[in-house]
């Protein structure tokens, strides 16, 4: 995984996509720029996250944009997706790395201080700042990590690091220069009237707040 590919990350949730075809909106948004697509499905049963899975497969394979799933394992090694991602309730790192071997990616989500620090010791490609803001697309989330909290983390931490939650555009260059490597988003996108559009205008502000962060370091 290139550390690039973070920085602007979808989320997919058809619950939100308004009766639009997901692939669409996916298609629609890595024309706009997003640079890696997680299938996040809590309410589909297998079979359906199975079929979506392999059609949204089909069409990153255009685009060379790497396919990460949530939580299924089964369904991660049924597509042959480039990984997979696991938060702190779900199959131990350890064993998802047993399984899919050394060249997947593995993402953890890190919803504190302390989870960063133990994911120092684990050669997770990537963690999921969990989250950075407070948001409606998911019930169980932690206590919102901030600006501060990215920051703090961002001092330590030794993988790359996309941040989650509430973010839009409005708040998208303060968290890049918190020190995020990039941006994960669902409804900033699966929402938007034209996802294409929504894209492109989170990739110029994330670009930007990049090329300015180069600068000052
Ligand atoms: C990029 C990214 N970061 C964090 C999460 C959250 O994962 P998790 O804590 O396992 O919660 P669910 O998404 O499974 O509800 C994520 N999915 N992606
Ligand atoms: C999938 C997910 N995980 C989170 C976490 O904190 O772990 S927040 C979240 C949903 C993010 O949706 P939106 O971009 O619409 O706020
Ligand atoms: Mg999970």
């Amino acid at each position: 995984m290139n550390r690039e590919d973070l920085n602007l990350y979808l989320v997919t949730d058809k619950e939100l996509a308004n009766g639009k075809a997901l692939e669409d909106i996916v298609e629609e948004a890595v024309k706009g720029g997003v640079s890696m697509v997680q299938i996040r499905e809590k309410e589909a049963n297998s079979k359906d996250f199975y079929q979506l899975a392999r059609t949204v497969k089909k069409v990153l394979e255009k685009y060379k944009v790497p396919l990460i799933i949530n939580d299924r394992l089964d369904i991660a090694l049924a597509v042959d997706a480039e990984g997979l991602h696991i938060g702190q309730s779900d199959l131990p790192y350890d064993v998802a790395r047993k399984i899919l071997g050394p060249n997947k990616i593995i993402g953890l989500s890190v919803e504190n201080i302390e989870q960063a620090k133990q994911a120092n010791q684990l050669d997770v490609d990537y963690i999921g700042l969990s989250p950075v803001f407070s948001t409606q697309t998911k019930n169980d989330i932690a206590k919102p990590l901030e600006l501060d909290g990215v920051k703090e983390i961002m001092s330590f931490s030794k993988h790359p690091a996309v941040a989650i939650g509430g973010i839009n555009s409005a708040n998208t260059a303060d968290i890049i220069k918190a020190g995020a490597d990039g941006i994960a988003v669902v409804s900033a996108i699966v929402c938007a009237k034209d996802p294409c559009n929504a894209a492109k205008e989170l990739k110029e502000i994330i670009n930007k707040s990049l090329s300015l962060k180069a600068i000052d370091s």
